[in-house]
């Protein structure tokens, strides 16, 4: 007997007629449906958010006693969610698990900062004429948010736009990637069993298409945070008016190794971070820029560490990459790199592929305008390319239409420096890869990779608003 999952409105759960099917993305098998969500369950979820919004605000203290409550029941709960991550997207167990404690960390951290939330002194006496004014701002709630997440991090990049909605005392309507459901459901469960109260928090399910549009249509949200591709994230851009709306987008992530680099170092973390999660982490290594004086020897570094890594059956305690997100993307990617080496590419390592399982694939003698390299790849392929001198890496990466993460592996305080100034990114990494994400920090990118900064501190600020308060301290006195 499948299990069968409901959705989430007002507090109560509901069940519909329509059903969505949860494939497990190793063995194929449907393990569990869902109930999708039609147009008079969007509306009743917009409702209940905007209904929570208006009559009853949480105060601070509460939103941080709920929140707290839900990372220590997440971080008591690991085992049973890191399986859930692992069916519903493929994501390894050990992997599922560290996802699991991310997110407590995020319930925690936006816990604190929901009693940190301040305005400021204006001090509007400095102009003329308003000596005797007196003005500072006071930080509001936006009001109903919309998350849309995607299949990637189910987990925790959902709790990055619940969490921090909840903690600055807005209402959210949450629709989560349909090829990974659960773990949204799974967010709603325990927040509920936190204390939260009903309609502070509810949950559709369905294709963007369908859900995913009747929400962007809705006036009623006020704000819009989403994670996913550039190419849904323009659409809802074009969708949603003057409302606001924060992106978190992809990218084709460059690392750089300096001829400098301690290379074991950097061997050790180039030849895990491309494949993490099968590649599928909006700040992979795509693109490893490497010095041409290192170029060939960390090259064989990098091939040698990385025919170690297994790939098999997320389950399983040593494998370290699992099934992409289905046997369809597994083609698209196994489609780009045909084309790569068609085109020239030499391939060193990877390249086949079973059903959605893609072997940890690198390329070299690639091309700027091979879509391995100048699109988002999404897969675990990396291509290496060689350069003279680090201006021209910092080029190379700049020549992107993406920019989200880069890093740089260097013993040089001037070329560290030199990469935080000049690489067009929202985030510079230095000893370490573009991968690297603790989850207090301000993160989002530039160009095509977004707008908009997630990390709790920093999503709340961008789900406010500052309200202008001036005394005219004339007519009191
Ligand atoms: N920058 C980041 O923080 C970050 C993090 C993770 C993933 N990503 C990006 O996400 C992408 C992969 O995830 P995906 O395949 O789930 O992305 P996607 O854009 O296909 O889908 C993301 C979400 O948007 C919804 N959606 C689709 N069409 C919609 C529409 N018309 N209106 C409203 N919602 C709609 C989907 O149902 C899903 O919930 C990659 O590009 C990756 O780089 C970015
Ligand atoms: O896919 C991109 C994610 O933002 C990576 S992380 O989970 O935030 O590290």
């Amino acid at each position: 007997m499948l299990e069968s999952y409901p959705i989430y409105i007002n507090g109560r759960w509901l069940e519909t007629e329509n059903k969505l099917d949860v494939v497990d993305k190793f063995s194929g098998e449907v393990f569990a449906r869902v109930s999708v969500s039609g147009e008079a369950e969007v509306d009743a979820a917009v409702s209940a958010a905007l209904e929570a919004f208006r009559q009853s605000p949480l105060p601070p203290y509460r939103r941080y006693e709920i929140l707290a409550k839900g990372s220590a029941l997440l971080a008591e709960r690991v085992d049973e969610l890191a399986l859930t991550i692992t069916r519903e997207a493929g994501k390894v167990l050990k992997d599922a698990k560290t996802e699991v404690l991310r997110a407590a960390q995020v319930l925690q951290i936006a816990a604190e900062e929901a009693k940190r939330i301040t305005g400021e002194m204006i001090p509007v006496e400095a102009a003329p004429g308003a000596e005797n004014r007196l003005a500072y701002t006071v930080r509001v709630p936006i009001g109903v948010v919309c998350a849309i997440s995607p299949f990637n991090f189910p987990l925790n990049l959902a709790c990055h736009k619940v969490a921090p909605a909840l903690a600055a005392g807005n209402t959210v309507v949450f629709k989560p990637s349909s090829a990974t459901p659960i773990s949204g459901i799974n967010i709603c469960r325990i927040l509920e069993e936190a204390g939260l109260p009903p309609g502070y928090l509810n949950l559709v399910v369905g294709g963007g298409n369908e859900v995913g549009d009747l929400l962007l249509r809705d006036e009623r949200i006020a704000f819009y945070s989403f994670t996913g591709s550039a190419k849904v994230g323009k659409r809802i851009m074009a969708t949603v008016g003057l409302r606001k709306a924060t992106m978190e987008l992809g990218s084709n992530s460059v690392t750089i190794v300096h001829k400098d680099a301690d290379l074991e170092k950097a061997a050790a973390a180039c030849s895990r971070m491309p494949f993490v999660n099968a590649g599928q982490v909006c700040i992979s290594i795509q693109r490893l820029l490497v010095h041409r004086d290192i170029y060939e020897r960390f090259t064989e570094m990098l091939a040698a560490k990385t025919r170690e890594l297994v790939l098999g059956n997320p389950l399983d305690a040593d494998t370290d990459l699992g099934p992409m997100i289905s046997e369809a993307e597994a083609i698209r990617a196994e489609t780009w790199v045909k084309a790569a080496l068609a085109g020239g590419a030499t391939l060193v390592s990877g390249g086949k592929r079973r059903g959605a399982l893609f072997e940890p694939t690198i390329l070299t003698n690639v091309e700027p305008e091979m879509k391995v390299v100048c699109e988002e790849v999404f897969a675990p392929v990396v291509s290496v390319i060689p350069y003279d001198d680090f201006d021209e890496a910092v080029k190379m990466t700049n020549a992107s239409k993406y920019g989200l993460q880069a890093g740089v592996f260097t013993s040089s305080i001037e070329i560290a420096n030199k990469a935080a100034r000049e690489l067009e990114v929202g985030g510079v990494i230095v000893n370490d890869t573009s991968v690297y994400r603790a989850d207090q920090t301000p993160y989002g990118g530039v160009k095509e990779s977004g707008n908009g900064r997630e990390g709790p501190k920093y999503a709340i600020q961008e789900m406010t608003e500052p309200k202008l308060v001036v005394f005219n301290l004339d007519v009191l006195s």
